[in-house]
């Protein structure tokens, strides 16, 4: 995908959002050119520079599609997407998405060294990234050798190796235990207000968002779009426990599952 907000000597005007979405609509042909499914239809949202934004929507309803569209990764069938960065997103997906033959530390210097990133830097850069990422003490392990939530932390560390500004994170901890899940989200969000990313994550738990984001996008079964952009005041730092202690937090979790149409002991 290509930025459309960079000028021409490559400065990224300040005032621009780091993602914009307009009209967008995806759907899904099958081979003959018969449409299949509609799986997004007219999504529209902006995400400020440095912003922390979570989607929550019914399975099925579109949330991949939309990520991997802003991500560059899908085409969209019509509408628009402006990213106002000058390196394309890094992503995280739902399953920890390490190379296996690979130890920790070389999977997390992967995309410096496809980018012929000097030797010296890498082991510079890596190791900075497996402190923040509390993985200095597994640097020769082996992906067979780590947790689940060791894992996705790699595959954290690896997505902001680079230092691009926006990370994309599609359910990362969908797959781990509720304490871990607590553990990661905690991290995140130390690493976060630390690197000062744009992030689009996406997730199946209202806790989840609700802990992490500044914004919730909560969206329409299929197909998608978005039915409400709820801020969430809580202050920053935040203590992910904590958190919990406040009327807000579930006086917002009832409001987001309203919205979703789904009672919460479903
Ligand atoms: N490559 C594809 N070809 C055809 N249909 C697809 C393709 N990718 C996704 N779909 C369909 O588009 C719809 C939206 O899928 P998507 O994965 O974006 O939903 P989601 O909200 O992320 O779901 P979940 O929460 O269950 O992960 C689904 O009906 C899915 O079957």
């Amino acid at each position: 995908m290509q930025p459309e907000q960079i000028s021409r000597d490559g400065s990224v005007p300040v005032s621009a959002p780091a993602i914009e979405v307009t009209n967008l609509v995806k759907a899904f042909y099958d081979t003959s050119g018969d449409r299949i499914t509609l799986a997004a239809a007219d999504v529209n949202f902006t995400v400020r520079r440095g912003e922390f934004v979570c989607i929550v929507g019914p399975s099925g309803c579109g949330k991949t599609t939309v990520l991997r569209i802003i991500a560059g990764l899908e085409q969209a069938t019509d509408g628009q997407v402006k990213i106002g960065s000058a390196a394309s997103p890094a992503m995280v997906f739902q399953e920890a998405s390490v190379l296996p033959w690979l130890t920790v530390a070389q999977n997390v210097a992967f995309p410096l060294k496809l980018k012929g990133v000097p030797a010296n830097e890498q082991r510079a850069r890596v190791s900075e990234l497996l402190a923040l990422t509390g993985l200095t003490d597994f640097a020769d392990a082996r992906p067979h050798q780590l947790s689940g939530g060791m894992k996705q932390r790699v595959s954290v560390a690896r997505a902001l190796v680079d230092n691009r500004d926006i990370l994309l994170m599609d359910e990362p901890f969908g797959a781990l235990d509720e304490q871990t899940r607590l553990v990661l989200q905690q991290e995140l969000l130390r690493i976060w207000e630390r690197t000062g990313k744009t992030v689009i994550f996406i997730t199946h738990s209202v806790d989840e968002a609700l802990t992490l984001a500044d914004r919730v996008l909560v969206m329409s079964p299929r197909p998608g779009t978005i039915v409400a952009d709820l801020a969430v005041p809580f202050e920053r730092p935040r203590d992910v426990v904590e958190l919990r202690r406040d009327k807000r937090f579930w006086d917002l979790t009832y409001e987001v599952w309203r919205l979703l149409a789904v009672s919460p002991e479903h």
